[in-house]
């Protein structure tokens, strides 16, 4: 087929490699199904020493506003708790919030749900959260997340080996589930919820999907729409990386597109936007 060519599009599947062009004009043939997945750090947001102080791109959060004008749905999958979501996208209650890496979700406006299965984890974390800090080297940063601790890294790197050393001890002793990522080792309830879990639910009755994501735990979901892909003919999806030097190219390898930064992403989107309007 021509790729570009959207009336075709709606019915075929495309041949890859793709131009962002293409894939835009197939996604406008589709926008009424589609569905479009951002992860949050490093993507909506530029990464920065405090994960608290984190703020998404301007651009991209106006250019998600307008998304969710043309297409089925717009929701950001993360490792953050949903209430850090909301705090940043409150102002766009059409948007799904999807957080803890699906342990818990917001769709719409609506109240936050928790999976039942983790909620007994609660207490476990929590005082894990307090020995760590008891515990890790000075450096190391501890950020509790109610249903998952995170061990930072990032401002004091020569620390990363004993940071790991301890998550992974702690994990095997309380039967929880390690995620590495950006500088970070993330200890959880052993509750099979992923990203690539929540899109492989979300996008089963879409007709078409992207996920924008950089680090390792979002290639489950670039294998989430390959899979869907693999099993509906109809099924369109595509997976965009968003370079960084930690897990940059690992992820880009998955994806099918790549863009420089966060900041890249709101010039991508705000042409995308165009596209989809016209
Ligand atoms: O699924 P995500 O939304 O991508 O969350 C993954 C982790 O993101 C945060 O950590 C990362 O960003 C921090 C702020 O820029 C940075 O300091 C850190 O080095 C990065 O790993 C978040 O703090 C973690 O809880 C998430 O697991």
């Amino acid at each position: 087929m021509r790729p570009n060519d959207a009336g075709n599009a709606a019915n075929q599947r495309p041949s890859r490699p793709l131009t962002p062009d293409q894939a835009w004009q197939i996604t406008t043939a589709r926008a009424a199904e589609c569905v479009l997945f951002f992860d949050f750090d490093g993507v909506v947001a530029p990464v920065g020493d405090d994960p608290n102080a984190v703020q998404p791109v301007p651009e991209v959060m106006s250019a998600i506003a307008g998304l969710t004008e043309v297409v089925r749905r717009v929701a950001v999958v993360s490792a953050r708790p949903v209430d850090f979501l909301r705090e940043r996208f409150g102002h766009l209650p059409e948007v799904d919030l999807y957080g803890l890496y699906g342990l818990e979700h917001s769709r719409g406006a609506g109240e936050t749900v928790t999976e039942p299965a983790a909620l007994p984890w609660v207490p476990a974390m929590a005082e894990l959260a307090e020995r760590a800090r008891e515990e890790l080297p000075e450096g190391a940063l501890v950020e509790y997340k109610r249903l998952s601790v995170a061990l930072h890294y990032r401002t004091n790197p020569q620390v990363a080996g004993e940071v790991e050393a301890w998550g992974r001890a702690e994990a095997e002793r309380l039967g929880l589930k390690v995620q590495t990522g950006r500088m970070v080792i993330e200890l959880k309830p052993p509750v099979d919820r992923d990203k690539g879990i929540v899109i492989g639910e979300v996008a089963r009755t879409a007709g078409c999907a992207w996920y924008f994501g950089d680090d390792v735990s979002d290639i489950k979901a670039f294998d989430a729409l390959r899979a869907l892909e693999a099993s509906d003919p109809h099924f369109f999806g595509i997976c965009v990386a968003v370079a960084n030097p930690e897990t940059g190219q690992e992820v880009a390898r998955a994806a099918d597109l790549t863009l420089d930064s966060p900041q890249a992403l709101g010039k991508f989107l705000a042409e995308a936007l165009q596209t989809l309007r016209s």
